[in-house]
């Protein structure tokens, strides 16, 4: 068992040479959002890759439900990921990208038809991904990232391409999710969805 759903410990990341974190403690508890805060190049997004499994740790310790991440179908069955952009399938609709999702999770977290509502797609669920706008897109990835079952989500600016309602919005389906005993793990640059977290800087202090 563990206490902790994330517990990094004296984390230190170089890249290239350069030292990007250095000896970083944070431990998050179950139903917590957490909010990495910080400017251009401060090791946001190294930080999430190393939660994530995906970068290697120079030193120290990175511990996800208690074990290191592992690349595995138990592992990501738990953690929901928007980093990037997904790829999409050119030919299938909005709707069909949810239902896709849909099909493959037993237990989604909410209908295709909640989903299109939520992220306010219903008007644009049979055009496609490449026929949408960059806001519109980004809600598809969040609509699929939330409509699939998860104890961890870990969100790179999950705010980008959203207008200043829907990073409100987001900021209250994220707050659901939590309640529901998920936890949030998020790099943001908007101080709405900061505010609304508990902010931690790349060097691991209270932002
Ligand atoms: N593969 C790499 N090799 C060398 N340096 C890298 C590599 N990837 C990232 N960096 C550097 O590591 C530092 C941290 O990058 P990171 O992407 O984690 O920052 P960030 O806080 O997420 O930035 P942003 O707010 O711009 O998204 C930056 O100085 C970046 O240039």
């Amino acid at each position: 068992m563990y206490d902790a759903i994330i517990d990094l410990d004296g984390l230190t990341v170089d890249l290239g040479g350069n030292p990007v974190l250095r000896g970083m403690e944070l431990h998050v508890s179950p139903g917590e959002i957490v909010a990495i805060v910080g400017p251009n190049g401060s090791g946001k997004s190294t930080l999430l890759r190393c939660v994530a499994g995906l970068q290697p740790a120079t030193d120290g310790q990175v511990l996800v439900f208690g074990e290191p991440p592992a690349d595995d179908a138990g592992f990501w069955g738990r953690v929901g990921l928007l980093f990037e952009e997904p790829a999409w399938y050119p030919a299938l609709t909005t709707r069909e990208h949810l239902e896709l999702v849909g099909a493959v999770h037993a237990e989604a977290r909410m209908t295709v038809d909640a989903a299109l509502e939520e992220f306010a797609l219903v008007e644009r669920a049979d055009a496609v991904p490449l026929n949408l706008s960059t806001g519109q897109r980004q809600r598809l990835s969040l609509a699929a990232t939330l409509l699939r079952p998860s104890t961890l989500l870990l969100l790179d600016e999950p705010e980008r391409g959203l207008d200043a309602a829907f990073r409100a919005r987001l900021g209250d389906l994220l707050e659901e999710y939590a309640h529901e005993g998920g936890t949030v793990l998020m790099a943001t640059h908007d101080p709405g969805l900061a505010e609304r977290a508990r902010r931690v800087s790349p060097t691991g202090v209270a932002a």
